[in-house]
């Protein structure tokens, strides 16, 4: 933040608790500065550590601090960078990120996919290499119920409810510029979304039903509303769900 920017804020700070939050901070503060008599400003600064291990299995910490104005996140910077945990893939990726943002005249991107399809990976990386601000879809909802996970809204106020707040959000999206934003898995199945997503460019991440499956058992389905409750495993809930949002 430009320092005559900070000079002029009226900062207060306030610690949030981290269960009312979808993040789950570590530690977060709240600053909110007041310009001129009308305008205001607020920025949600909220960091966290998220173990990881490298391949030889060390642990590492990673650290990650992202920034929210009016609701909307508009920045995230991490410690520790994808890029080497995705090496030449993501090189490739960044390589070609380059090379079509001057084409896009600041549209913003939608990646659409399946659950674990890499949407935040990938967006993350790209928002980068393009100078993008990045957004999750999903976190936007959390937020604006003010529940913290996508499975809690739908365990409170069902799947539609979910879907009515994913649309907003989505409209409320479409008159930005220059935001990368991973939508969720299941954003594809309203005609509605593809009005707001077309304002931008959309990207299908087509992931092999393998691998996905691969990636969703890893971590288990019960973060995942749709695919806990699904019978069957991992491999059949994916491919259900798969042909049901994406066949062609
Ligand atoms: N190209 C890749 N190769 C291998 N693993 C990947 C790749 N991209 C993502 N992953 C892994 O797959 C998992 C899901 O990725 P990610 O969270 O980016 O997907 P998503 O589409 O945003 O999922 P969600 O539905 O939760 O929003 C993560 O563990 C991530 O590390
Ligand atoms: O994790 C989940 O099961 C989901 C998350 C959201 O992206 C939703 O869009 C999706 O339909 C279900």
């Amino acid at each position: 933040m430009e320092a005559n920017l900070a000079q002029r804020m009226q900062i207060s700070t306030t610690w949030i608790d981290p269960y009312k939050f979808p993040r789950k901070p570590t530690s977060s503060l709240r600053f909110s500065g007041r310009f001129k008599e009308q305008k205001r400003l607020q920025v949600f600064v909220s960091a966290q550590f998220r173990p990881v291990r490298d391949e030889n299995r060390h642990r590492q910490a990673s650290f990650e601090v992202s920034c929210s104005c009016n609701n909307s996140q508009v920045s995230t910077l991490e410690s520790e960078s994808l890029q080497d945990l995705f090496g030449e893939e993501a090189l490739i990726l960044k390589n070609k990120s380059q090379e079509i943002e001057p084409y896009l005249n600041g549209r913003c991107i939608y990646l659409v996919g399946m659950m674990g399809s890499g949407k935040t990976t990938v967006g993350k990386i790209l928002s980068r290499s393009i100078r993008y601000s990045f957004c999750d879809c999903d976190k936007l909802v959390e937020e604006d119920v003010g529940v913290p996970s996508v499975a809690e809204i739908f365990e409170i106020y069902g799947e539609d409810f979910f879907r009515d707040k994913e649309t907003e959000a989505l409209e409320k999206l479409s008159i930005e510029h220059r935001f990368v934003v991973s939508t969720g898995g299941g954003a594809v199945i309203r005609d509605e979304n593809w009005i707001y997503m077309g304002k931008g460019i959309s990207v299908w991440l087509d992931v092999p039903l393998e691998e996905l499956a691969q990636r969703i058992a890893a971590v288990g389905t019960k973060s995942r509303p749709l695919l806990d409750n699904e019978p069957g495993d991992a491999y059949t809930t994916v491919g259900y769900l798969s042909s049901k949002y994406f066949s062609c």
